[in-house]
């Protein structure tokens, strides 16, 4: 990339109607955006797409401005030169008539000023926002967004997705809590200044490893301000009203408390995961304070760095586009008129980054005497470990005990009952739940993910074959959780499982392929031949277990490519 870089992006994927020019010899970035506010319920596509008709070609003629004035200062740009080098536009995910709409728009500008096109992966723009404007070199990510919400991190040429919602959007599903309330759209902002009078009320916390749903914390939530079943049922904390209903004030506060803790937990689990020790928001529910604030205390409790970019950049903005398009233009990344088509369910894993070394991944060598997992402090004691899980100070203290003590029981528990159906696992020699504390044989000589055997992963398709056999799931199978032997002879592939804190019981297909559905995600996010190894573990698995779990994981996978 010449030093004289500048972009034109622009952005429209939903809401903000947005062009931005990004000046790479300063690294500043102009923002201008033209925002769509509907006047009763949610984002109206068709709304939305005659806001981006009627407002891009404006805020694309403003960056322009801005563009020619920093061309008139640059000594290598001439008169006759175009003001930018390219223009870079949102491709998807977003609403089909507001992405055709403004890739029009795009296409008109690139011809024009006869520059090349960039097609940039909106969620991707949010969180390479973040590595750019921190200098992180392979942070986990956390995309907190209207739409979407992911955790990813890099490997291999690609951001692989470690854990997402399995229903909708973070940002989506409280706006349509603020609809049943009759509060005007966007809900996210109402909410943060609603639960800073409130005191916490408790409501569902689904975790499924990396992976979480909104919908029964949502649920909840509206029961509880109706006075319905969920409110009395959640063991509830602030009192009722009169009318049967929870102050309003209350569910909002114990809804940013139950959804925020969720993201929280599944970056660290991330962090965890991968080694890393960076991780960067983005996506516009990273504008509210207390989701930032527990990340920050997340972080700083494991050693971490945390950064958020500024709202400028969170919420939905071109300036993201711009910058991340400046990247793949000189990647060489651009696209023809013939190629640059939208696509309206574009995921973040599709994109093959261009920009970027291929970094191998380096896992931080684990302490001999202890060992920081995502949750717990393990030491290791001669033949045997002691598990401490300790307080989470980020999570409300009510809600973080029942956390801990439901964990620590149900690991007890489960990992005996899967040593009973013949599944390797450490033999528990002392539990305590109150102290949250464990104590188990130590088994094994490495976490499978340093040694990512096709035997290894058979042996994980059998046990999780086994236990489903016998009612009950892992809740968090990752490349982790698994303990192997490092002599390499085993042809069996002795692998033992642990960490059975996210088990229970449950006959439903489903839950049986989530567990699939967890160890296929953090195979892609430590293997370099994902595909081949997980293809492995299903074959084990359909050799022991109920083959329509597999047939019910294509389903899974399919609703997690929502929108
Ligand atoms: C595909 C694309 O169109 C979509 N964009 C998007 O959702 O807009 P974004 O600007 O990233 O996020 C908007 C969401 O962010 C929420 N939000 C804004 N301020 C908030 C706050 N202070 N607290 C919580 N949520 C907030 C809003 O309620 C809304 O749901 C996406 O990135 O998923
Ligand atoms: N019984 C055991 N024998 C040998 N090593 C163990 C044993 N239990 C745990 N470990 C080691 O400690 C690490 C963390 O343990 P564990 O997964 O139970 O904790 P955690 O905090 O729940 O971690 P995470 O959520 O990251 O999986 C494991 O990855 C493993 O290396
Ligand atoms: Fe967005």
């Amino acid at each position: 990339m010449t030093p004289d870089t500048r972009v034109l992006g622009i952005e429209g994927t939903a809401w903000a109607a947005s062009a931005a020019v990004y000046d790479r010899a300063t690294d500043t970035v102009e923002i201008e955006t033209e925002a769509y506010q509907p006047d009763s319920g949610g984002i109206h596509p068709r709304e939305a797409a005659e806001h981006m008709g009627d407002n891009s070609p404006d805020v694309v003629e403003r960056a322009l401005a801005h563009a020619r004035e920093l061309a008139a200062d640059d000594p290598d740009c001439g008169a006759d030169d175009p003001p930018v080098d390219c223009v870079a536009f949102s491709r998807g995910p977003g609403l089909g008539p507001c992405l055709r709409i403004v890739a029009t728009a795009a296409r008109a500008v690139a011809q024009r000023l006869d520059v090349p096109l960039v097609g940039v992966n909106h969620m991707v723009a949010h969180l390479e926002i973040g590595r750019h404007r921190s200098g992180f070199e392979s942070p986990v990510c956390l995309n907190a967004s209207g739409a979407n919400a992911h955790v990813l991190a890099y490997r291999n040429g690609r951001y692989r997705v470690l854990g997402e919602t399995m229903d909708t959007g973070v940002g989506n599903a409280i706006d349509k809590f603020t609809r049943h309330l009759d509060w005007s759209h966007p809900g996210g902002p109402k909410v943060e200044e609603a639960a800073e009078d409130g005191a916490y009320h408790e409501l569902p916390y689904v975790v499924k490893g990396m992976d979480f749903s909104f919908s029964g914390v949502m649920s909840a939530a509206k029961d509880a301000v109706d006075g319905g079943p969920a409110s009395s049922a959640s063991g509830a904390s602030s009192d009722p009203r009169s009318d049967g209903g929870v102050p309003v004030e209350d569910v909002c506060h114990g809804l940013q408390e139950s959804v925020f803790a969720m993201l929280t937990e599944v970056s660290e689990r991330a962090l965890s995961l991968t080694g890393s020790d960076e991780l960067v928001l983005g996506g516009g529910v990273g504008q509210n304070a207390r989701l930032r604030e527990m990340l920050g205390e997340m972080c700083e409790q494991r050693g971490a760095d945390f950064f958020a970019p500024e709202a400028r950049f969170l919420r939905d903005n071109a300036g993201m586009i711009a910058v991340l398009g400046a990247k793949m233009y000189a990647a060489g990344d651009t696209l023809s008129i013939a190629e640059s088509g939208i696509d309206a369910d574009f995921r973040p894993d599709q994109v093959e980054v261009s920009w970027r070394e291929d970094e191998s991944p380096h896992y931080r060598p684990d302490d001999a005497d202890e060992l920081q997992g995502a949750e717990a402090t393990v030491e290791i004691d001669g033949d045997r470990v002691v598990k401490h899980r300790r307080p989470r100070s980020y999570r409300h203290p009510e809600l973080d005990e029942r956390l801990r003590v439901e964990r620590t029981r149900e690991e007890a528990r489960l990992t005996a009952e899967a040593r009973r159906h013949g599944v390797p696992t450490p033999v528990v020699l002392d539990v305590d739940p109150w102290e949250t504390r464990l104590v188990f044989e130590r088994v094994g000589d490495a976490d499978l993910r340093e040694r990512l055997t096709e035997p290894n992963v058979r042996a994980v398709g059998r046990h999780l074959a086994t236990i489903h056999e016998a009612g009950f799931v892992h809740g968090d199978p990752t490349t982790r959780n698994v303990r192997v032997s490092l002599d390499g002879t085993d042809d069996d592939g002795r692998a033992y499982l642990i960490d059975f804190g996210l088990g229970y019981y449950t006959d439903d297909r489903e839950d049986y392929a989530m567990d699939l559905h967890v160890l296929a995600q953090s195979l892609a996010g430590t293997a370099d031949d994902p595909e081949s190894l997980l293809a492995a573990a299903e074959e084990a698995y359909s050799s022991v277990g109920d083959e329509r779990v597999l047939d019910t994981l294509r389903a899974v996978e399919g609703r997690g490519r929502y929108q």
